[in-house]
């Protein structure tokens, strides 16, 4: 398998605590390799917001799994131009904001819900016809098991932390660390995104700059695909190959 063949599946699945690089490290291997690109943390952030939006008991969750059925969600996958719109309003700004974040948790942490965004999801790695990097906390292990790749990208708590503060510059909360550490220990009550499943390549991006992280990335998906296409072409059968045993 070749991974630069156009026609050819090619699924890249990215999973990690808050603030470890995902979404920037994920969109950016998208664009090298011409693929789509899934945010899925958005898709709860979405719901989050139209739940805040309708007026949702979010301690009612019947209310939540509801909502998410019914939320008129339109999710882009071009990785050089976000689109998300939420019955037609772009929500792209609202759910990065405290209220959404302070909140997402509560969508999160409610598995009904999770099944139908696991849904839609797995729907939406199957439109782009299997060509995508898709980032979240359950890709590699419940979204896309099936992924060519699977990566779980971490960083430390430190670099984490002074990621997302650089990121947010003024903007940043008083409650940064919660909304890192704590949403985190919150969500992985659900998921499991701190330890590598089997088959899934561990990359830590601490001591790493963003483009070495990319290219970290970019290094397992060759290899992997490499890897695949001497699988498929079978034992060597040229002159001077060392003997198969039968
Ligand atoms: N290896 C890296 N070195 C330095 N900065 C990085 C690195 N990777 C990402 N960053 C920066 O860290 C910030 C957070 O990254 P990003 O938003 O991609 O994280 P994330 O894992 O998607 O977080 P979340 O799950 O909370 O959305 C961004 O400003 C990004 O540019
Ligand atoms: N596959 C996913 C993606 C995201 N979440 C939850 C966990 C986060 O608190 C929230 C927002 O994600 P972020 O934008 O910070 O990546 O969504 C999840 O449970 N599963």
């Amino acid at each position: 398998m070749d991974a630069r063949d156009e026609n050819a599946r090619l699924v890249v699945a990215i999973d990690g605590p808050s603030g470890s690089g995902k979404s920037s490290v994920s969109k950016e291997v998208a664009r090298r390799f011409n693929l789509a690109y899934l945010d899925t943390g958005a898709m709860y952030r979405a719901v989050t917001w139209w739940c805040l939006h309708t007026q949702v008991d979010l301690s009612d969750s019947d209310a939540i799994v509801e909502a998410t059925r019914s939320v008129p969600l339109d999710m882009g996958t071009d990785p050089n131009g976000e689109r998300i719109t939420v019955d037609g309003q772009d929500v792209r700004s609202e759910i990065r904001g405290d209220d959404v974040t302070n909140n997402v948790s509560a969508i999160a942490t409610t598995v009904p819900a999770r099944e139908v965004l696991v849904a839609m999801q797995r729907q939406i790695v199957a439109d782009s016809g299997h060509r995508m990097v898709a980032e979240g906390r359950d890709i590699t292990t419940v979204v896309a098991p099936d992924a060519t790749v699977r990566i779980l990208l971490t960083a430390s708590e430190e670099a984490r932390l002074a990621r997302r503060g650089k990121q947010l510059g003024a903007a940043a909360s008083s409650n940064l660390k919660d909304q890192v550490v704590g949403r985190d220990a919150k969500d992985s009550t659900v998921v499991n995104f701190t330890e590598a499943q089997d088959g899934v390549h561990l990359l830590d991006s601490s001591e790493l700059s963003m483009e070495q992280t990319v290219q970290g990335v970019i290094d397992l998906v060759i290899r992997t695909t490499e890897t695949m296409t001497e699988r498929a072409a079978g034992p060597d059968q040229s002159p001077g190959a060392p003997a198969q045993s039968k």
